[in-house]
C-alpha cells in the first residue's frame, strides 16, 4: 500500500493557453493504492458525489490501464471537480506516480506526464498535459509537443473558487477558432514576460504576463462577476489576475503581504452578487509526493 499527495494546479495563466501550468502548495488530492487483480475505485472528499467510481469513467482508471497496473485506489478529494484547479488531473497524477512506484515500472516523472494525460482524455475528450505536468513535476511547467520544461518557482497566489460549475468540455467550446496577428504578437510578449518572471521568482513580471485578450474574454462570460472580482483583486494589490484553467476559479498573483487582502476582496465581490466562494491563499509548490 502506497499513499500519494498530488497537488491542485492552475493551467494556462492567461497567456499560456494549453501550455503553461503551475502546481499549487494547496489544495491537493490524497490517493492510496494497493495492488489488486482488477481496478476498483473509492472516492471520498470534496465533490465526491459527482465523481464516478467506474474505472472506465474515472481518470485513475485510464492511468491504471495504461500502466497495466490494476489496483484498489482510494481517492480523498481535496480538489472539487469542475473547479479549474485540475481536480481530475490531480487524481490522474497521483495514480501515475503511485502505480509507477508500486509496480516498479521505472518511468521518469516527465515520462509519466503523457500517461497521466490519458486520464484527462476520459473526462474532457482531449489528452492535454497542462494540469498533469505540474501536478507530477511541481513548479511552473511548459508542456508542448516536444515534452515538458519545468522551473521551480514560489510565487504567492490567491485562488478563489466560486460556487459555480464550469466543465472543461463546455469551456473549450467557447474558445475562439482564430486570433489576429496583433493578438498573437501581444500573447508572445506576455508569455515571454511570464516565463522570465518565473525564472526570477518575480510576482510583478508573472502578473503582467498573465494578461490575455484571446481566450480569457470569451471564457469570462461563463463566470458571473469575473470582471468585478478581477478589478477588486487588482485594487487590493494583485499583480495579475486571470481564469484558472477552464474556470470558474479566478487566480491572482501577488506579493506575500497582499495575499490576505486580495482573498477578502475576491470573496466579498462574489458575495455581493450572492455567490458563495472559497479562497485558497497558496503559492507555487512541489509536485506529487509519495509517502
Ligand atoms: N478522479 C477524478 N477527480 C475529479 N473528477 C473526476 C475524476 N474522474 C473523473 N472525473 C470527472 O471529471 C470532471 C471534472 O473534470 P474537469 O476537467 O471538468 O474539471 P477540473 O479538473 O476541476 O478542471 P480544470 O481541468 O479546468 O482545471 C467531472 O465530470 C468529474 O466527474
Ligand atoms: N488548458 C485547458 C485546461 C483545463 O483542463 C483548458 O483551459 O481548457
Amino acid at each position: 500500500m502506497l499513499t500519494v499527495r498530488a497537488p491542485a494546479t492552475s493551467a494556462n495563466l492567461g497567456s499560456g493557453f494549453d501550455v503553461f501550468g503551475v502546481a499549487l502548495e494547496r489544495p491537493a488530492d490524497v490517493v492510496r493504492l494497493s495492488k489488486a487483480d482488477r481496478t476498483t475505485i473509492d472516492v471520498t472528499g470534496a465533490g465526491s458525489q459527482f465523481i464516478p467510481e467506474d474505472p472506465e469513467k474515472n481518470t485513475v482508471g485510464a492511468v491504471a490501464e495504461a500502466l497495466e497496473a490494476p489496483a484498489h485506489i482510494e481517492i480523498d478529494k481535496g480538489v472539487r471537480p469542475a473547479s479549474g484547479l485540475g481536480s481530475s488531473a490531480a487524481s490522474a497524477a497521483a495514480a501515475a506516480v503511485g502505480l509507477n512506484e508500486l509496480y516498479d515500472r521505472g518511468y521518469s516523472r516527465e515520462e509519466l506526464v503523457p500517461i497521466a494525460a490519458k486520464g484527462e482524455a476520459v473526462v474532457s475528450g482531449d489528452a492535454h498535459d497542462d494540469n498533469v505536468a505540474p501536478s507530477i513535476m511541481g513548479g511552473f511547467t511548459i508542456a508542448t509537443e516536444s515534452g515538458v520544461r519545468q522551473v521551480d518557482a514560489s510565487i504567492p497566489l490567491v485562488a478563489c473558487l466560486p460556487d459555480i460549475v464550469v466543465s472543461t468540455r463546455d469551456a473549450r467550446r467557447v474558445v475562439p477558432e482564430s486570433a489576429r496577428v496583433d493578438q498573437l504578437v501581444e500573447t508572445v510578449g506576455n508569455a515571454a514576460t511570464l516565463t522570465t518572471g518565473m525564472h526570477r521568482d518575480d510576482p510583478e513580471l508573472v502578473g503582467e504576463g498573465m494578461h490575455d485578450t484571446v481566450v480569457t474574454p470569451a471564457r469570462a462570460k461563463l463566470i458571473d462577476g469575473y470582471e468585478s472580482v478581477r478589478e477588486a483583486a487588482l485594487d487590493a494589490g494583485a499583480t495579475g489576475v486571470t481564469i484558472s484553467g477552464a474556470g470558474p476559479t479566478v487566480i491572482a498573483a501577488c506579493e506575500d503581504a497582499d495575499q490576505r487582502a486580495i482573498a477578502s476582496a475576491m470573496l466579498d465581490t462574489f458575495g455581493d452578487r450572492g455567490i458563495d466562494a472559497r479562497a485558497y491563499q497558496t503559492r507555487i509548490g512541489r509536485g506529487a509526493q509519495i509517502f
